[in-house]
């Protein structure tokens, strides 16, 4: 089945918004768990945005599923997840200034980078995901460089579901079918929204998780953080046993 984790940037922007501790993210990741999401993901970036280096620290001791630690792999990263040891860092290649992640890696052109940065990581015993765009070209260097699983970038995916084009999975699905072929898990993320993680999961049940974050908060709006969980992981369950 395929796992949830919710990644709780946008709590910590609201928190960071006032300067003090309201919402409280540790508190809303212990909900967050208790609500049935199976994982926490966050996406500590430099400029300390949203999460800051000191919230891993705090979520690290309360984090009871799955904690996974998306960010580019620069010093200073490498060492915040070593000292916090989460089951799963996702390399994600931040541009300077993106106002998000907007692109995934190119493991030919940074895979000697990648290899030297996975191998670190999983000497320390943290499963290792590369975040990359649905490109079944760059699947075989991602697999070389030892790496456990990918992270595809789904932000077009979400796009084109939203103006009705399906035939956008076809990239998503060749890619998802190669990586496992070579070794590698599937996980999946970015703008996935109640509106498309059903079709996304029916076409590639072979999602082993998916993150999400910023429509999941959008729609805790309306409909409640706890019944919002809970609508995904119907939505999951019924996707998966189709
Ligand atoms: C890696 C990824 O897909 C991102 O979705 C990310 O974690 C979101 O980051 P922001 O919350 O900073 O937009
Ligand atoms: N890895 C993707 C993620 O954690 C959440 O992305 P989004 O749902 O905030 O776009």
């Amino acid at each position: 089945m395929t796992k949830l984790s919710v990644n709780i940037n946008k709590i910590a922007t609201i928190r960071n918004a006032r300067g003090g501790n309201t919402p409280n993210l540790v508190e809303a990741a212990i909900k967050i768990e208790q609500f049935g999401a199976q994982g926490i993901t966050i996406h500590p970036r430099p400029d300390e945005r949203h999460i800051r280096y000191q919230d891993v620290y705090d979520l690290k001791p309360v984090v009871k599923t799955e904690f996974n630690i998306e960010g580019k792999p620069v010093e200073s990263f490498m060492e915040l997840v070593l000292a916090n040891k989460p089951e799963q860092v996702t390399l994600v290649p931040d541009a300077e200034n993106a106002i998000t992640s907007n692109a995934g890696w190119d493991t030919v052109k940074h895979f000697d980078y990648l290899t030297d940065v996975i191998k670190i990581f999983k000497e320390a015993g943290i499963r290792t995901s590369i975040f990359l765009d649905p490109n079944p070209a760059l699947v075989e260097a991602a697999a070389k460089t030892g790496a456990d699983r990918i992270e595809l970038y789904t932000e077009e995916f979400a796009t084109q579901y939203g103006l009705g084009n399906l035939a956008a999975i076809k990239p998503y699905k060749e890619t998802a079918l190669l990586a496992i072929e070579n070794g590698l898990g599937v996980n999946a993320g970015h703008d996935l929204s109640l509106d498309n993680i059903q079709y996304f999961i029916e076409e590639i049940p072979q999602i082993a998780e998916v993150s999400i974050g910023h429509a999941l908060i959008s729609e805790a709006l309306y409909m409640g953080l706890e019944n919002t969980i809970q609508s995904y992981l119907r939505k999951i369950e019924v996707a998966n046993l189709k």
